[in-house]
Order: C-alpha cells, then structure tokens, then sequence
C-alpha cells in the first residue's frame, strides 16, 4: 500500500510542491492539505513545508501554529501517532507549536542564507531519517533568515543526551546554531524539524545532489520507526 504523506499549504507556504514532487520521487502519494481546513484526511505522515507562512509576521512560525489543521495534527504528533517532518518554517512551526524545544532565530550574519549546504546525520532513529546511517554527511540546500537554532543549556543537553539531534551542519553553523544543531526530534522519533531543504536535494537535474531523498523514503520503510 502507498504511503499517503499530507503536506500542509500555509497562505504564504513556498515549498510545498517541492515537498510533494520529493514524495513522489519517493514513491510516496503526496495529499494536499490546507492551513483551513482542519482534516488531516487520514495521512500517514504529514511535511510541514518550507516558505514564509503568514509572511513571517511576529516570528515565522507564530501565526501558522493556531491555523485550524494544527488542531487536528498537535495532538497526533504530540501522542507519537502521527510522523511530522517539519522543513525550515515547517521546523519554525513545530518549534512555535511546542511540540520541539528551542526557537529559530535570526541568523547571527542578519542575512538571509540561500547556498548549498552539508549536514552530518546524527540521529537515524527517527521516522524521517531511518534510511541513513549515523555520521553520514550529505549535500542539500539552506535558504533561510531564522535559521538559528537556540535554546537553554538545558534543554540542549536533554537533545543530546538523548540522541535527538538529527542533523548538524558540517563544518560549524553558517547561521549561528547553538552546538552547530540544523535538526532535531521529538522524544518519540516521529516529530522532526530540520532547517535545511532535502526537497531541494531529490533530483540530479534540479538540486546540489539526491542526498535529500532518505528523508522521504524513510518515512517509506516497513521498518519505518513506529511509535
Ligand atoms: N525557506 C524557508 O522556509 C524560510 C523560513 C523562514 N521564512 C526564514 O526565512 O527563516
């Protein structure tokens, strides 16, 4: 059976054909879902996509947190049923809607990233990054303005403790993240937010590499990291 991924439009969402065209690449059946509409038409999975939703108005993030589908899916992801890849605003999202730690600020240049970037994948027990191996380094794309991950030591400490940095960027934080940190999970595994773009990574033609694509197939796998 196809795996049925919903990806969410946002009044303001610019990535999210790109997410819905790397599911597909995927073998994933992308479905629509709409900021309005709070129906998660029984998905198996749902992207948060990348792009400036509600025009990054108060903070990115902070408006498209109350918009009637987060009704239906907080509780979803927040209960470890439902896996949620949040990508850039997407992380900004989940990061505003509590269900990760920390903020996404500005990054430390005060200018807006768009380059091509390598990751070090850290954390493979996830629903979106089973497909990896720990200590991979792959090539995809960073285009952001907040991309700076911060947080209290604490809480930093608790990420890392228990393996739930996902992702860190090769070669030191362009933006400033706090302990180099570009993504990191809910307890559970199946909530992740990560800050670069693997949509953009998913076809030679089209993006720096195909080093994108374990984040989609991943969610794919029989052994897919179930909660
Ligand atoms: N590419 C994106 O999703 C950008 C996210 C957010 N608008 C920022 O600039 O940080």
């Amino acid at each position: 059976m196809t795996a049925r991924v919903g990806v969410v439009t946002f009044p303001g969402s610019l990535d999210d054909r790109d997410a819905a065209r790397a599911l597909r690449i995927a073998g994933a059946e992308p479905v629509a879902l709409w900021h309005a509409d709070p129906d998660l038409k029984g998905v198996d999975a749902v992207v948060l996509p990348g792009g400036f939703s509600y025009g990054d108005y108060l903070r990115c993030g902070a408006i498209a947190r109350f918009a009637p589908i987060m009704s239906e899916l907080v509780p979803a992801a927040r209960s470890g049923r439902l896996p949620v890849l949040g990508i850039c605003n997407g992380f900004q999202i989940l990061c505003e809607s509590h269900l990760l730690p920390g903020a996404l600020t500005r990054n430390a240049s005060r200018h807006f990233l768009n380059r091509d970037q390598r990751l070090r994948i850290e954390s493979t027990a996830t629903a979106w990054t089973g497909a990896y191996t720990p200590g991979e380094e792959v090539l995809v794309v960073l285009k952001s303005g907040e991309g700076n991950y911060v947080a209290d030591p604490a809480t930093l400490d608790d990420l890392e403790r228990g393996g739930r940095v996902v992702a860190r960027y090769a070669g030191g934080a362009p933006n400033g993240s706090q302990r180099d940190i570009a993504g990191i999970a809910n307890e559970h595994g199946n909530v992740v937010g990560l800050m670069p773009h693997p949509e953009h990574a998913v076809e030679a033609l089209t993006g720096p590499s195909v080093d994108g694509l374990g984040f989609f197939t991943s969610i794919l796998a029989p052994l897919a990291h179930s909660t």
